[in-house]
């Protein structure tokens, strides 16, 4: 029997190919995969060889969000005393007990709570015993059984070493514990951050003076929205560039193929354009020349440590979406131009000089940029300060020459808040922080709307078509893993799904979007939602009643001042809310699109995770051959309508050839890996 363990307890080994090919089962699709399918020492004996989770423990209590994992009822029967005169009786009767317990149960209670405790021992000794009868236990029972059992002693661990990341940790969700073991302490490890609020000061020291934000006039609202990317010719930019950058504001758009059609140059187009659509080159007097030499500095430091993931495409996927999350929410018009410009700005630059490695690499191999930032936003501080230390350092590269010195000190301000909060360990406490904001939205700081924008637009990929999503994800792994074989040399133990041999990618990625992305996006949602609603429209009219002196005397503002603006300091409102109808209509059909690609993908990452886990386990060659998967087709509304009467606009606006001599955006080296 395929699915059974044989009375001599041992799971059917895998043959040597089997073994191989577990490496990264999840990545047999994309064609000249093999390069990283490395073959590394084999631990399936380890714990870590042990899948985690399978079909039934984790997929179906991770799909219901945790649904199913209400607390058991359990009565736990402790020896009275310590130590227990009656310990023998005791364990007798729990030999007892262990035979009522169903093997086949997936409701259990919480491992962090003593019932968990008490049912993982009992099924432990079931387990043990239906092994010594020579009694057969279906290798689902004995998997979930055992993960179970893991993940008890695990909350136990973080108990006892005081990190218990549902006790004392609220800024981490508090139902955790269907996730299995190793994903659960890369949450905690990556993700959250008891330290955080370095930078939001509340209450008291919150700005009294209203700042003058920018006001939009009706008749541009939501043509700002729609605006297409300019459609006038372009002599900088190549006719095939031109054409592919006329979806800029899609959800589908491909990021890979630009980076292939522009000859590895997707970072300085999507800049470029994003500057010249937003009309940002000529308000703050930026050349084109200039704006070259910085990007090939900045392509240069994304290349520098030549990595699969955090390299200039990256960067430019990150610029993208947040073009999208302005334009489809309506939040262009809520922002000034020197705003948008440093979320630009922020999304180009924030992962610049990315060594390929985690903070905690940084922190755990004492490297210098760690001794440099004292430990904290490692990577987060050298990137920023890489960026303005660049545009410092002459040849013409200086894009924010031209500035006001107040101007300069706001873009500052706000890009170094945006890059520091993309630090994943702030993840949690930013969601946290955000939902508790946005039940009084009229006293929401813009840059804190600023960072989260910034932040989802950097982790978009799980919500992108799914071959977009799994080219990101097989980046992302190639690169944890490299981090893993680091780690492995230096003898330090393997970060979370950094190790190439026992890491289950489909299995981290459905809990990467449930516990991540969903609420990501949920939150991100509910900000646009909130702020364009009409309870931020009366409190801003009364606002603005009793307030018309102290507003109009307000005048400049300290670097502190501008990460308190509140999206309510506005002047004026009658124009802001004149389309509501219209803006939420925009914003919501990107929601369905956004929501549609995230569910297809979970879906295609389900069907990967059977497969992982029957890799494990079933020991059949013909399963391990099924490796790759057919992924269902992609739905068709994330697509947009076919335009109308059979056109394609975008190629009537190209011009025929290029024939002038002037400059192009294009540099003749290809400078990014692909
Ligand atoms: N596990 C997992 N992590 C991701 C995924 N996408 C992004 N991340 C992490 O989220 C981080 C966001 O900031 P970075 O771009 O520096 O690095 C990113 C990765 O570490 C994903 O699909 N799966
Ligand atoms: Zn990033």
């Amino acid at each position: 029997m395929k699915d059974q363990v044989s009375a001599a307890g041992s799971i059917p080994r895998r043959s040597r190919r089997q073994r191989k090919r577990s490496n990264l089962t999840a990545f047999s699709e994309p064609p000249g995969s093999s390069h990283y399918r490395r073959n590394g020492p084999c631990s399936t004996s380890s714990s870590k060889g042990v899948p985690n989770t399978g079909p039934i423990f984790s997929h179906q209590i991770l799909v219901n969000g945790g649904q199913n994992v209400n607390p058991v009822e359990t009565k736990v029967d402790l020896p009275n005393g310590y130590p227990p005169h009656n310990l023998r009786s005791w364990q007798e009767a729990r030999m007892r007990k262990a035979e009522e317990a169903d093997l086949s149960d997936t409701v259990l209670p919480d491992p962090a709570s003593l019932p968990g405790l008490d049912s993982a021992s009992l099924r432990l000794r079931k387990l043990l015993n239906n092994l010594k009868r020579g009694s057969e236990i279906p290798t689902d029972a004995l998997r979930h059984n055992l993960e179970y059992a893991i993940s008890v002693m695990e909350m136990n661990i973080l108990k006892n070493t005081g990190s218990d990341v549902t006790a004392s940790d609220d800024e981490m969700p508090t139902n955790l514990s269907p996730v299995p073991p190793e994903i659960k302490s890369w949450l905690v490890q990556t993700f959250s951050n008891s330290k955080i609020g370095t930078h939001s000061k509340k209450g008291k020291d919150r700005r009294s003076l209203r700042s003058v934000v920018h006001v939009v006039r009706a008749s541009l609202f939501v043509d700002r929205m729609i605006r297409k990317s300019p459609s006038d010719r372009n002599n900088d930019i190549p006719p095939q560039v031109q054409m592919h950058l006329k979806n800029l504001d899609k959800w589908t758009f491909d990021i890979f193929e630009l980076e292939e059609i522009s000859n590895g140059n997707s970072l300085k187009y999507v800049f470029y354009q994003l500057l010249v659509k937003f009309e940002l080159m000529k308000k703050f007097k930026i050349s084109v020349s200039t704006l070259l030499a910085y990007c090939d500095k900045l392509q240069r430091g994304y290349n520098k440590h030549n990595n699969r993931y955090h390299n200039p495409i990256h960067a430019a996927d990150v610029a993208q979406t947040l073009n999208i999350l302005l334009m489809k929410s309506g939040f262009v018009n809520w922002f000034s131009d020197l705003e948008i410009f440093s979320m630009i700005m922020a999304a180009i630059i924030h992962d610049v000089e990315h060594t390929g490695t985690t903070n905690n690499f940084h922190i755990n191999t004492r490297s210098p940029l760690a001794q440099l930032y004292n430990d904290k936003s490692v990577l987060e501080n050298h990137h920023i300060s890489t960026a303005f230390r660049m545009l410092n350092e002459g040849e013409g590269c200086d894009i924010l020459r031209n500035f006001s010195s107040e101007d300069y000190q706001e873009c500052r301000a706000l890009m170094v808040e945006m890059v520091l909060a993309t630090d994943m360990n702030q993840h949690f406490g930013q969601i946290k922080r955000m939902n508790q904001a946005l039940k009084k939205p009229e006293n929401l700081e813009k840059s804190k709307a600023m960072c989260l924008m910034i932040h989802t637009a950097d982790i978009n990929h799980p919500t992108k078509p799914w071959p977009l999503h799994y080219k990101w994800t097989e980046r992302l792994v190639v690169e944890f893993f490299e981090q893993g074989d680091k780690e492995r040399e230096l003898q330090l133990q393997l970060s979370p799904l950094c190790d190439r041999n026992s890491t289950m990618v489909a299995q981290s990625q459905i809990s990467f979007i449930d516990y991540v992305i969903k609420p990501t996006f949920n939150v991100l949602f509910d900000l646009f939602t909130k702020v364009n609603g009409r309870e931020m429209r009366d409190v801003i009219v009364s606002m603005n009643q009793q307030n018309k002196e102290e507003t109009q005397n307000s005048s400049g503002s300290t670097a502190n001042d501008v990460l308190k603006r509140r999206f309510c300091d506005v002047t004026s409102v009658s124009s802001t809310f004149e389309n509501a109808e219209q803006v939420m209509g925009i914003l919501n059909e990107n929601k369905d699109t956004c929501f549609l690609c995230m569910d297809h993908n979970l879906k295609q990452w389900t069907k990967k995770n059977e497969i992982e886990i029957a890799n494990m386990f079933l020991g059949d060659d013909a399963f391990t051959e099924a490796a790759a998967i057919v992924p269902d087709p992609l739905p068709a509304a994330i697509y947009d309508p076919p335009p109308q009467n059979g056109t394609n606009k975008g190629n009537e606006n190209l011009p025929k050839s290029n024939t002038t001599t002037k400059r192009t955006l294009d540099s003749p080296k290809k400078s990014g890996p692909s």
